[in-house]
């Protein structure tokens, strides 16, 4: 069987996205990360699945699977290019979207320049809904890593972030530490791990170490953790722009309770078809 597929991506993060709607298709552990593979499959960070809603409110299903073959709850980059995408295959004439996600619904809005704008809901920090193992909901917890103690902001953006501020991305020790937080015990379902360099109260430099995927060149809902985190540490102000390895992303926070809407470009690289015997 011959399925079509779109490779994208936003920034540099790199996705295999797959029609749904007018295809049949499953997806297992094994199948993701075959097609995953670098050298042996097509590569991807991640496979965003495009489907029928089951909430009749909603335009879309969208299902999002790490490059290790694992469904999570949300993808930013992710979200922004499966906008552009059910625009152009024209599952769709709506330039305002709502998909449901595992993490909750999103609502995309592809603006006139062709970038897309996500209303990507309320950063939330209880530990319980990160989830992460702490009593007290604070800005900053203390986590021991790797035989260091580092000091992180936790915050579910429907997915699990943690976010650590240092002085230099560019030297920060993110293959060495991104695995270790990525695996820590205190996040009962793993954890992408943001590393920040504060460079203004609007600016700041990002490096993500996904999980199910390692470290990218953008991470959208990373981008969204650590404007979230910054801003309720006071160390940032609404609207904020992130400098990611890939590009830039522009981020708007009212605060506490408030959507967080997230702003980019997308990329369609080409399109293709797969055998999946
Ligand atoms: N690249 C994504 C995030 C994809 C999911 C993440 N790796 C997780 O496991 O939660 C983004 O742009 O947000």
């Amino acid at each position: 069987m011959l399925l079509h597929f779109t490779k994208m991506h936003g920034l540099g993060n790199d996705f295999l996205v797959v029609d749904l709607v007018t295809q049949r298709a499953r997806f297992d552990v094994e199948r993701v990360r075959a097609l995953a593979h670098r050298q042996l499959g097509i590569g991807f960070d991640q496979l965003l699945l495009v489907e029928p809603p089951r909430d009749p409110d909603m335009d879309f299903r969208y299902r999002i699977y790490n490059a290790d073959g694992n469904e999570v709850e949300n993808c930013g980059n992710g979200a922004r290019c499966f906008a552009r995408f059910v625009l152009d295959q024209r599952l769709t004439h709506k330039r305002e979207i709502r998909v449901e996600t595992l993490g909750g619904p999103l609502h995309l809005v592809v603006e006139g320049d062709g970038r897309v704008r996500v209303d990507m809901g309320a950063p939330r920090f209880a530990p319980q809904d990160v989830p992460f193992d702490a009593e007290h909901d604070l800005p900053l917890h203390a986590l021991d890593v790797a035989g260091e103690h580092l000091e992180v902001g936790v915050v579910s953006m429907g997915n699990p972030h943690a976010v650590l501020r240092v002085d230099d991305i560019d030297s920060a020790p993110v293959a060495r530490l991104g695995p270790a937080i990525e695996s820590h015990p205190r996040f009962a379902r793993g954890v992408n791990a943001g590393f920040m360099q504060v460079i203004s109260a609007h600016e700041i430099r990002l490096r993500v170490f996904e999980r199910g995927a390692g470290e990218t060149l953008a991470c959208g809902t990373g981008a969204c953790a650590a404007v979230a985190s910054g801003i309720r540490q006071g160390l940032l102000q609404s609207p904020v722009t992130v400098r990611l390895p890939g590009g830039r992303l522009t981020l708007e926070w009212a605060g506490d309770g408030a959507p967080l809407f997230m702003t980019g470009p997308t990329e369609r690289v080409f399109d293709g078809r797969v055998s999946l015997n």
